[in-house]
C-alpha cells in the first residue's frame, strides 16, 4: 500500500482501486453541509477570478513556512532546516496536474479534518454573510481572509489531493483525497515528506494550469514578494524582494529601479522616491514613486486606473487600487502594504470606507511633506518637477473641500516673480519670508507674458514700492489662486482688481 501510495497520485485509476481493496481502505468522511454550502460557493461566486487559487494555495504555503520559521524560534523541537523552507510548484501538461509542496509545518490528522471544517464553519457563516453584506463585492478577494483559500482549487480540479506530515514529532503522514463534492478520504500514508503537499487534478477546461508559463505569470502577478522562494519546475518564480518591508536605508537606487519598473509597468526611472513606514494611525508601510517622464495625455485622465498596488502582508489584495491615493497623486506609482486592510477588500469597501480614507489621508500629508521638502532641500528638481506635474497640484487645491487643505498642498505651487529672473519661480512661503514688515498681503498679476506683466500700469505702482508680484501666465493658474483666497492668513490679491478698486473709489 504504502507503495502504491506514493505512486497514487500519478497512478492509473486501476491502482487507486486496488489500494482501495488491499490494506486498510482508507476512512471515507461526509463533508459538513457548511463546508459544502462553502465549496458552492467558492466555484461559483469566484468564477471571474478562476487564477487565484493559485495565490490562496501558495498563501496557504508561504504561512506554512512561517509558522514553521516561527515554531523553529521559539524552540519547539521541530526539524526545520532553512535550506528546505521553499515552495515547489511542479506542472505536468500530461497527468493535467498542478502540484504545490512545502516544507512548512504540515497537518496533523486532526488538523486535517478540523481544518477543513473549522474554515468552512467559522468562513462559511462569515464568508455568506460578508458576502451579502458588501453585495457582489469582487469575492476573489474575500477568499483569503477565510483561509477558505484551499477549497478555491476546486473551482479547477476534479480532483485535489493533499499529502501532508505534522513538523510535531513522531507524526505520520496522510493523504487527503476528495473530488469536492461532499466526500473526502484520509489514510496514513507512508513516504511523506514533512509539511504539505497540494496536488490539483485539473478539469480538462482549466488544463492550462498545468502549463508551466502560465502558472509563471499568476505567480508574478499575486505572488512576486511571497518571503519563501517560489520554484516553478525547478526554476525559480519569485525573485523580486519585497522592498518596502526593508529598511529604507537598506535599498540601493538600482533596487528602486527594478521595482519601479516591476510595479509601474514603467521603462523610466524615478524622479522621487517616497519610501517610509508607520505604525500610527495604522499599520503602513510604502514605496511610492514620481516617474522620471513627463505624463503623458492619457495620466491626465482622472479616471485612469492607479498605478499603486494594494498588499496585505506581501500578498497583492488589488494590483490597481482606486482611492488608495487621492486623485492629484494619480501620477505617483508603486506599493502600499498595510496590516491594517482587511484581505477582504472588495472594490466597493475601497471607494468609501472608512479605513481607506484615514489612509488616502495619511499617505496624502505625507506626499505634500515629502514634496516640501524636495522643494527646499533640491530645489532645482524640485522646480523641474513642478513644470511637468504642478498640473495635478493645481487640480487637487481645486478640487480640495477644505481651505486647510487648500493650504497644504499650495505649499507646493510655484509661481514666476518679479524679484527672480523668469523661470526662477517661487514658492508661497518663500514669498511670505521675503515679504516688507508692513506688507499684510499676497499680490499677483495675471498676464500672458513677463513681457506683458511687467509693462503692465498695475505692476508699476508696486514695483515702486518694491512689493514682489506673482505672476500668473496661465488662466489656470489665476484660477487656482482665486479660488484659494488667503494663505497662511494672508489675502491673495489680484493687482488688477486692487488697482481698479483704488480707482473706482477715487
Ligand atoms: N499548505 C498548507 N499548510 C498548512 Cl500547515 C495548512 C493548514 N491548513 N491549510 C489549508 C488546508 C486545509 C485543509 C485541507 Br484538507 C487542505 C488545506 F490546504 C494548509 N495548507
Amino acid at each position: 500500500v504504502a507503495n502504491l501510495c506514493r505512486s497514487l497520485h500519478t497512478s492509473p485509476r486501476w491502482a487507486q482501486e486496488a489500494a482501495q481493496t488491499s490494506g486498510d481502505a482508507p476512512q471515507s468522511y461526509e463533508f459538513q453541509a457548511e463546508t459544502r454550502m462553502l465549496l458552492d460557493i467558492v466555484a461559483k461566486s469566484l468564477y471571474s477570478e478562476k487564477e487565484v487559487f493559485i495565490r490562496e494555495l501558495v498563501s496557504n504555503a508561504s504561512d506554512a513556512i512561517e509558522k514553521a520559521r516561527y515554531l523553529a524560534l521559539q524552540g519547539t523541537q521541530m526539524d526545520s532546516s532553512e535550506a528546505g523552507m521553499k515552495i515547489h510548484i511542479t506542472t505536468d501538461k500530461y497527468d493535467k496536474t498542478l502540484t504545490i509542496q512545502d516544507s512548512g509545518v504540515g497537518m496533523t490528522k486532526e488538523e486535517l479534518i478540523d481544518n477543513l471544517g473549522t474554515i468552512a464553519r467559522s468562513g462559511s457563516k462569515a464568508f455568506i454573510q460578508q458576502l451579502q453584506e458588501a453585495g457582489n463585492s469582487d469575492p476573489q478577494s474575500i477568499i483569503g481572509q477565510f483561509g477558505v483559500g484551499f477549497y478555491s482549487a476546486f473551482m479547477v480540479a476534479e480532483k485535489v489531493e493533499v499529502h501532508t506530515r505534522s513538523r510535531l514529532p513522531n507524526s505520520v503522514g496522510y493523504c487527503w483525497a476528495s473530488d469536492g463534492c461532499g466526500k473526502y478520504t484520509i489514510e496514513e500514508c507512508e513516504g511523506v515528506e514533512p509539511g504539505t503537499k497540494i496536488v490539483c487534478h485539473l478539469k480538462i477546461a482549466n488544463r492550462e494550469y498545468a502549463d508551466e508559463q502560465t502558472v509563471r505569470d499568476v505567480i508574478k502577478k499575486y505572488s512576486s514578494f511571497i518571503s519563501s522562494p517560489i520554484d516553478v519546475n525547478g526554476e525559480q518564480a519569485n525573485n523580486i524582494k519585497p522592498i518596502w518591508l526593508m529598511d529604507p536605508k537598506e535599498v540601493s537606487p538600482d533596487q528602486h529601479d527594478e521595482f519601479y519598473r516591476f510595479v509601474g509597468s514603467a521603462y523610466d526611472k524615478p524622479r522621487f522616491v517616497l519610501h517610509y513606514r508607520t505604525d500610527a494611525p495604522l499599520d503602513l508601510r510604502c514605496v511610492l514613486y514620481v516617474p522620471e517622464g513627463k505624463p503623458g495625455l492619457f495620466d491626465m485622465n482622472r479616471d485612469k486606473d492607479s498605478s499603486v498596488a494594494l498588499y496585505c502582508r506581501r500578498v497583492l489584495i488589488m494590483n490597481k487600487a482606486e482611492n488608495v491615493l487621492p486623485k492629484w497623486l494619480r501620477f505617483m506609482k508603486g506599493v502600499v502594504d498595510s496590516e491594517d486592510i482587511p484581505l477582504n477588500l472588495s472594490r466597493e469597501l475601497l471607494q468609501d470606507s472608512a479605513l481607506i480614507r484615514k489612509l488616502r489621508t495619511v499617505i496624502q500629508n505625507r506626499a505634500i511633506r515629502f514634496l516640501f521638502d524636495k522643494s527646499r532641500k533640491d530645489s532645482e528638481n524640485y522646480r523641474k518637477f513642478f513644470i511637468d506635474y504642478g498640473i495635478f497640484i493645481k487640480e487637487g487645491i481645486l478640487s480640495a473641500q477644505e481651505q486647510l487643505e487648500k493650504e497644504e498642498m499650495a505649499k507646493l505651487l510655484m509661481y514666476d516673480t518679479s524679484a527672480k529672473p523668469t523661470g526662477e519661480k517661487v514658492t508661497l512661503p518663500e514669498y511670505i519670508n521675503q515679504m516688507q514688515s508692513d506688507q499684510k498681503d499676497i499680490y499677483y498679476l495675471a498676464a500672458p507674458s513677463r513681457e506683458l506683466a511687467e509693462s503692465s500700469p498695475y505692476f508699476e505702482s508696486l514695483k515702486k514700492k518694491n512689493v514682489e508680484v506673482l505672476f500668473c501666465y496661465e488662466p489656470y493658474d489665476e484660477v487656482v489662486l482665486m479660488q484659494l483666497k488667503e494663505f497662511n492668513s494672508k489675502n491673495i490679491i489680484s493687482v488688477e482688481k486692487q488697482m481698479r478698486q483704488n480707482k473706482d473709489a477715487v
